[in-house]
C-alpha cells in the first residue's frame, strides 16, 4: 500500500488524484492533504479519506477545522502547513498539485524527507529546476512527471538517453484562441479564454494554455526533468491533444504516447510507476473515429509567451523565476478583469527586461526574486 500526501486536493489535479485513490483502495492510501480556500470540498475530502494531517490557507480556517475534526487529525496552515503535509513522516510519495511557485519549499522539504514526488506543479520546476533536480539526485528520490506531455515523454524514454535521444517534441493544443489572429485577440473575454477545447483544468493553467505560456513553462520543465538542452526541445501544434508528446531518437525513430485527453492517466501512472493499473471508467482511444490528426509549427510572434519562455530558459539563472512570477501575477490580474488578455505577455516582457539576472541562484535568491517580481508587476498594474 503506497501512502500518499497530496497538495492542492480541491483543484483539478487534486480531485482527479483522489478519484484514482478512491478507485484503487488496495494500492493507495491518502495520509495527508492540503487545500486553499475551498473549505466545503476540503472538509468533505477529509471526512471521506481520513488523512492524519491537513493543511489550509489561513489560521482562521485552521482554527475552524480544529473544532470540526477529531483531535487525532493534525491541522496546519500557510507555508509551514504545506511543508508539514508534504513531508509527513508516514507518507511514501507526494503528489504536488498546488498551483504556483508556492509549491517550491514543500517539494524540497518532501525530497529531503526521502519522498518520491509526482509533480504536476510545473511552476516549481520552472522557478528552481536546477535546485529541485539536484536535491532529488542527492536524496535519491524519484521525480515523476504528472504533466501529460512530460508523462508521455517519461513513458517513451528508454535506452541510453544521453547518447540516443535527438530531441523531445512537446505537443500543444494552442488553447482556447488557437484559431484567432493576434488582432482578433483584442478584447477577448475571461469566459472565452477559460473555454479550453480539449482539457478541463484549473483557471490559471487554462489561461496559460491560451497564451501558450503553458507550453513555454513545459519547455523549461522538460529541460530539467529530462536534462536536455533547449536546442533539443521542440514544440508542435497538434489541436486534437491525442498525441501527448514524442521522443525522437538518433536513428530517426519517433516514439509517441497517445490517448484520449484524461489527466487520470498520467496521475495514476506517476502513482503506480513502474506498474500500470486499470483506469476505471477511462475512455478508449478510437483512432478510426478520430480519423485525422493535425500538426503545425507555432508562430512565435503570435504566441509571444512561448517565445519569452524559450528566451528566459536559454538565459537561465533567475530569468525563468521572473518569467513565472510575472506570469502568475499577470494571469491573476487578467482573471480579475484588471488587464486585457494581451496585457499578459506585455507585463511578463516588461518584468524580464528590467531584471538583472543572477546566474546560479541559491534558493534564497529565487525566493527574493520571486517576491520582488510580484511586487514590481503589481506596481505596473497599479
Ligand atoms: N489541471 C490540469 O489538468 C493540469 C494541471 N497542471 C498543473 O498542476 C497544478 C495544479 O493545477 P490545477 O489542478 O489545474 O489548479 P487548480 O486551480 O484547479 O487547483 C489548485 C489547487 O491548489 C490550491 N491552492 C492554490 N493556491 C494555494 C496556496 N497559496 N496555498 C495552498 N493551496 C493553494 C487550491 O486550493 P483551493 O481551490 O481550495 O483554494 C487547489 O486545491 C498547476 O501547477 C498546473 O500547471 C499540469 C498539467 C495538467
Ligand atoms: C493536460 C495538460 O498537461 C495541460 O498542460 C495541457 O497540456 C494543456 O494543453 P495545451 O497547453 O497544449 O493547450
Ligand atoms: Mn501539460
Amino acid at each position: 500500500m503506497k501512502k500518499i500526501s497530496l497538495l492542492g486536493s480541491t483543484g483539478s489535479i487534486g480531485t482527479q488524484t483522489l478519484d484514482v485513490i478512491r478507485a484503487h483502495q488496495n494500492e493507495f492510501q491518502l495520509v495527508s492533504l492540503s487545500f486553499g480556500r475551498n473549505m466545503e470540498l476540503g472538509l468533505q475530502q477529509v471526512h471521506e479519506f481520513k488523512p492524519e494531517v491537513v493543511s489550509v490557507l489561513t489560521k482562521d480556517m485552521a482554527d475552524k477545522l480544529k473544532v470540526e475534526l477529531p483531535a487525532n487529525i493534525k491541522v496546519y496552515y500557510g507555508e509551514e502547513g504545506l511543508i508539514e503535509a508534504a513531508a509527513f513522516e508516514k507518507s511514501d510519495m507526494l503528489i504536488n498539485a498546488v498551483m504556483g511557485s508556492v509549491g517550491l519549499k514543500p517539494t524540497l522539504a518532501a525530497i529531503e524527507a526521502g519522498k518520491d514526488i509526482g509533480i504536476a506543479n510545473k511552476e516549481t520546476l520552472v522557478t528552481a529546476g536546477h535546485i529541485v533536480t539536484e536535491e532529488a539526485n542527492k536524496y535519491g528520490v524519484k521525480l515523476i512527471p504528472v504533466d501529460s506531455e512530460h508523462s508521455a515523454i517519461y513513458q517513451c524514454l528508454h535506452g541510453d538517453v544521453e547518447k540516443e535521444v535527438r530531441r523531445l517534441i512537446l505537443t500543444a493544443s494552442g488553447g482556447s484562441f488557437r484559431d484567432k489572429s493576434l488582432a482578433e485577440l483584442e478584447g477577448v473575454t475571461v469566459k472565452e479564454a477559460l473555454n479550453h477545447p480539449n482539457w478541463n483544468m484549473g483557471a490559471k493553467i487554462t489561461i496559460d494554455s491560451a497564451t501558450m505560456m503553458n507550453k513555454g513553462l513545459e519547455v523549461i520543465e522538460a529541460r530539467w526533468l529530462f536534462d536536455m538542452d533547449y536546442e533539443q526541445i521542440d514544440v508542435i501544434l497538434h489541436k486534437e491533444s491525442i498525441i501527448h508528446s514524442m521522443v525522437e531518437y538518433i536513428d530517426g525513430s519517433v516514439l509517441a504516447h497517445l490517448g484520449t485527453p484524461d489527466m487520470r492517466v498520467p496521475i495514476q501512472y506517476a502513482m503506480s510507476y513502474p506498474k500500470r493499473l486499470d483506469l476505471h471508467g477511462g475512455e478508449k482511444l478510437n483512432l478510426w473515429e478520430v480519423g485525422t490528426l493535425h500538426f503545425e509549427d507555432p508562430d512565435l510572434e503570435r504566441f509571444r509567451c512561448l517565445k519569452l519562455a524559450f528566451e528566459a530558459g536559454k538565459v537561465g539563472g533567475t530569468a525563468p523565476t521572473v518569467l513565472n512570477a510575472a506570469n502568475e501575477v499577470a494571469v491573476d490580474a487578467f482573471l480579475n478583469g484588471k488587464i486585457p488578455f494581451l496585457g499578459i505577455d506585455h507585463f511578463v516582457e516588461k518584468a524580464l527586461s528590467s531584471h538583472s539576472i543572477i546566474k546560479a541562484p541559491s534558493l534564497n535568491d529565487i525566493v527574493m526574486v520571486d517576491i520582488e517580481t510580484r511586487r514590481k508587476v503589481q506596481t505596473y498594474l497599479n
